[in-house]
């Protein structure tokens, strides 16, 4: 009869423990975006089962690598999501590709557990993410107590199934994630694409009108581009394509947005800056790329751009076509002026090794 209560009594247990999973997995099924499913998911799991640290680490490399950016810029989810070498990931959970407990050595994990929580964890579940069989992270749910993942009086199994539910639900939300960022990126520079310029110019521009606030848009464009790709290749073209996005991206941080616009014309926009604030950080991108050629195999490609901008308030144009049309014609005034002097130091540079 004791054994019959006891068996009543499991199942009633893992009964109330499906419920919970059954809700956390209704929570996030839906989710279309990636910073809302961690979020949501590691409170879920926080409050069904009174778990005091829940945290998601995942691979910085394919297939996640598209949401490095996006995650880490959402300031709420800081002790909520980690990007984590392959390595770390496989380290944390060897070859059983099974939850692990750990209450022994909870430091030799630092580099797989948000900094807030290191040196206040007793003990910790590590459970693998997977997509195709393959680990792409992992669900750590951590307490002060020793006792609560003891590896040697707790079983592993409903911990497992819960991962396996979030991994399904993962898989879901990174492909809809990875076809939005495909929609909306260049895909070689990583940069917003002309699409969402415009979708985003057509907003600042009515927002700058109405608020008399200045909007800056600048063109940048490589010069000589087209000689650079003739002589070194069209792999050199990229690469060179992708140094200017990515100091471009370095120099715009938190003052607008970049965007590839075509072939070798990038565009940032500044909402709140005036025409020279704006121009003034095209200067600094164009005497970086001058001081620091590109090291392509032995070579170090010189490197120059030509940049025209348009302001909202020192222009007055009646649309955001005006107001780029105005910039696409100052580059040009500005790269024509100058043809003859800074090009040159590029052909030169081309001439010797052709
Ligand atoms: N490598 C590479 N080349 C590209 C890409 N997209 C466009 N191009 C090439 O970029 C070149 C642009 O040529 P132009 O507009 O004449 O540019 P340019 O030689 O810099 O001339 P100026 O602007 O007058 O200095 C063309 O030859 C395109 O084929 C790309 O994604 N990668």
């Amino acid at each position: 009869m004791h054994d019959v209560d006891e068996l009543i009594n499991n199942v009633r247990h893992n009964e109330q423990i499906a419920l919970r999973f059954f809700d956390i997995e209704r929570c996030i099924l839906s989710i279309g975006r990636c910073d809302q499913f961690v979020s949501t998911l590691t409170k879920e799991v926080q409050k069904q089962f009174s778990v005091p640290f829940v945290w998601v680490n995942l691979i910085n490399e394919a297939p996640l690598a598209h949401l490095v950016e996006s995650l880490d810029k959402s300031t709420g989810l800081k002790d909520r999501v980690l990007f984590t070498r392959r390595s770390a990931l496989i380290d944390a959970i060897g070859v059983g590709n099974k939850t692990v407990l750990v209450n022994q050595n909870v430091e030799k994990y630092r580099e797989i557990t948000p900094s807030v929580y290191r040196g206040i964890i007793g003990s910790v579940a590590i459970s693998p993410l997977t997509m195709d069989g393959e680990i792409v992270g992992l669900f750590c749910q951590a307490d002060e107590s020793p006792d609560r993942y003891d590896p040697y009086t707790k079983d592993t199994f409903l911990l497992d199934q819960l991962a396996i539910k979030i991994s399904i639900c993962l898989s879901n939300v990174t492909a809809r994630e990875k076809l939005e960022y495909l929609a909306t990126r260049d895909p070689l520079t990583g940069l917003l694409n002309r699409r969402q310029l415009e979708l985003m110019l057509d907003r600042e521009f009515a927002r700058s009108k109405r608020q008399k606030r200045d909007l800056t848009v600048v063109f940048i464009d490589c010069d000589a581009f087209k000689s650079i790709n003739d002589t070194l290749g069209h792999n050199c073209g990229d690469e060179v394509l992708e140094y200017i996005a990515k100091r471009l991206l370095k120099y715009i941080h938190k003052q607008g947005l970049a965007f590839r616009f075509a072939g070798d014309e990038f565009v940032f926009v500044t909402p709140g800056k005036s025409y020279d604030q704006a121009i003034s950080i095209a200067e600094s991108i164009h005497d970086y790329l001058q001081a620091n050629p590109l090291r392509y195999r032995n070579n170090l490609v010189p490197i120059t751009i030509s940049y025209g901008g348009a302001s909202v308030i020192s222009d007055s144009p009646s649309s955001y076509k005006q107001l780029l049309k105005t910039a696409d014609e100052r580059l040009y005034h500005y790269k024509n002026n100058r043809k003859r002097l800074v090009p040159t130091k590029v052909f030169k540079f081309l001439n010797k090794i052709r």
